[in-house]
């Protein structure tokens, strides 16, 4: 399998590249950047030297593989993926482009999106929901780090909580914001601080409340508020919900999660931790529930770039080429 990567230097795309090693039918063709086209790999990743070997070129739809993956900054894939369609490549967005119908993404990403025809053939690539979608697909919209943390948390307990009390409270650490320098992820600001921000107007709000739609007969509204935390990687989301049918929560997500090899069902009332997911694709759920408030409260891990963005494309990859879910994805977690 020949693989292109557009957005090589970001975050998300040198974490296609060290997974992507792993990978025992997967080879690297050809590395795509922007401002850092004509530049080897290792003048910006030292850490890759006699690793990988790859001039990082500018962008030619000519000159992509078989397989592309799109790791750019919201807005460019829009552009982009209608003409690697036509060249009869298969394609994982990273981005946000493709999750969302137009009018939803235009409006909480202030920016323009695909076509309404370009929109319709992406499909949402949470695997542990949408497999079989994912088969057949040209095109996947890989989900949002905090989207795939917050719904595979919830979606097995839709059918026995109220949709309209749905409280997301989530930390992302600062690899999540990607690696162009800013003063919000600025050492100075981040280091030994701990803030909200975006509350009530976050981009994955809309993505969220989609997904856990479509997993049930459920109409969410939920209240979404991202925290960045003084980490590098890993998602936490607290998660809160009122009970409506008291059921064995546990046993719900048992069989919710039966044969979804990267979600780790964790002992009732216990605490995972962002290290325990570290650097793997896995996905740790633990539930509780507060008797005295009758509500659910499900915490949920994950590391932002791998199952929230480079490890789920890969995995989308797989389902899509017809091979086993967890080829070439199946390391422990860097711990500690
Ligand atoms: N970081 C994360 O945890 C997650 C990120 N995502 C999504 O993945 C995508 C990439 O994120 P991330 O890796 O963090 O981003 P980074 O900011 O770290 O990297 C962006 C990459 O895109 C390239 N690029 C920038 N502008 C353009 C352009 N106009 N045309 C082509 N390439 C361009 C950059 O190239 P150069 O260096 O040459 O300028 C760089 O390779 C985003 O859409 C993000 O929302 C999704 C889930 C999690
Ligand atoms: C910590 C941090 O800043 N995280 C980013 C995650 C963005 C992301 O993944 O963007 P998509 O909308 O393309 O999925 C944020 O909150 O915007």
């Amino acid at each position: 399998m020949n693989i292109s990567i557009i957005g090589a230097t970001g975050y998300s795309g040198v974490e296609l590249i060290r997974l992507l090693q792993n990978h025992p039918t997967a080879k690297i063709k050809s590395l795509f950047a922007s401002s850092q086209a004509g530049l080897d790999l290792t003048e910006v990743y030292p850490h890759l030297t006699n690793i990988e070997q790859h001039t990082l070129e500018e962008l030619d739809v000519e000159k992509t593989a078989e397989w592309v993956f799109l790791a750019t900054p919201s807005g460019v894939s829009a552009k982009l993926v209608p003409s690697l369609l036509e060249a009869g490549r298969k394609v994982i967005d990273l981005s946000g482009d493709f999750r969302l119908p137009k009018e939803t993404y235009e409006s909480w990403y202030n920016k323009e999106t695909a076509n309404e025809s370009d929109l319709q053939k992406a499909v949402y690539g949470l695997p542990e929901w949408f497999k079989e979608q994912i088969q057949n697909a040209q095109l996947i919209a890989n989900p949002g780090c905090y989207p795939t943390a917050a719904a595979l948390g919830l979606a097995p307990a839709m059918p026995y909580i109220d949709p309209k009390s749905i409280i997301i409270d989530a930390k992302s650490g600062v690899s999540g914001a990607g690696r162009s320098a800013s003063l919000a992820t600025h050492y100075g600001e981040v280091n030994e601080n701990f803030a909200a921000y975006r509350v009530a107007n976050h981009q994955h709000t809309p993505e969220i409340e989609q997904t856990l739609q479509r997993v049930s007969e459920q109409q969410p509204l939920i209240t979404f508020t991202p925290h960045l935390a003084p980490m590098t990687r890993g998602i936490l989301c607290t998660m809160y919900a009122t009970i409506t049918e008291e059921v064995d929560f546990q046993e719900v997500y048992k069989a919710a999660y039966e044969g979804k090899p990267f979600i780790r069902l964790r002992a009732e009332g216990s605490y995972p931790r962002t290290k325990e997911v570290s650097g793997s694709n896995y996905c740790d759920i633990a539930v509780h529930v507060d008797p005295r408030t009758n509500r659910l409260i499900v915490i949920s891990v994950i590391d932002n770039v791998v199952k929230g963005a480079a490890g789920q494309a890969i995995q989308n990859m797989n389902i899509m080429a017809g091979l086993d879910e967890t080829t070439g994805l199946t390391f422990s977690p860097l711990y500690p």
